[in-house]
């Protein structure tokens, strides 16, 4: 399973994380989010990191040419889009960056959502469902209806986002399959600080309770 830990905003962190696990590190490069993070620094977190770990920049309702000169800039593998980016907006990110991994996030507020979630398919690699927040794009710490999910057959692999912790890790994955989740507040002591005892704490849960090999 895919483990993927956002806002990372720190070189040391990012690579103790790495080694704890994770398969995938987040940066933010959403310039109002407190876990933002520069052009030059996610580039120095990449190219300190000595741990073979995916690097994903989140983006929201940005122009594809600054999503292309961030990726070229950073060496970042993939691309998620957090904001209200339409399919066809995918699809010439796509055509821009053809060897990057696209993840689109769906800020999951009717069931209606989980519907459109479908027009997605031919223009995304992965779909990542979180929870939805009348002022925020995401770190909010809210989770989704889970129990709403149970019935969702998605048209692509997925990741389960929002509000997830060492503590209710065991219960989300109880009811639902997804091919991987996505952390951020639950496991930091402030935003972008990364609180390192919470992500082993995720991983001995994880292990105890699903077999992961880490
Ligand atoms: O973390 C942020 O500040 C952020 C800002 C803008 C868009 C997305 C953001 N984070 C994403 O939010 C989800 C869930 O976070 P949490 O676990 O509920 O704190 C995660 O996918 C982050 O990538």
């Amino acid at each position: 399973m895919r483990v993927k830990i956002c806002g990372i905003t720190k070189l040391e962190q990012g690579n103790a994380i790495a080694q704890l696990g994770a398969t995938t590190l987040g940066f933010i490069c959403v310039p109002s989010s407190p876990r933002y993070v520069t052009v030059e620094k996610i580039s120095a977190v990449i190219q300190g990191l000595d741990h073979k770990v995916d690097c994903i920049g989140v983006f929201a309702d940005t122009t594809v040419a600054e999503i292309c000169q961030t990726v070229t800039a950073t060496g970042l593998r993939g691309v998620q889009l957090h904001g209200n980016e339409s399919p066809e907006f995918c699809q010439q990110l796509r055509q821009s960056l053809p060897e990057r991994e696209i993840i689109k996030a769906l800020r999951v507020r009717t069931a209606q959502c989980l519907t459109n979630s479908e027009s997605y398919a031919n223009s995304v690699d992965m779909l990542l469902l979180d929870a939805y927040h009348p002022t925020q794009l995401g770190g909010t710490g809210k989770t989704l209806d889970w129990a709403t999910l149970k019935n969702y057959k998605p048209c692509l692999p997925w990741l389960l986002a929002g509000g997830l912790t060492p503590d209710n890790i065991v219960d989300a994955l109880s009811l639902l399959q997804p091919d991987g989740i996505d952390l951020s507040s639950g496991v930091e002591r402030s935003p972008g600080d990364k609180d390192l005892d919470k992500v082993a704490q995720l991983f001995t849960q994880l292990k105890e309770n699903y077999c992961l090999n880490y």
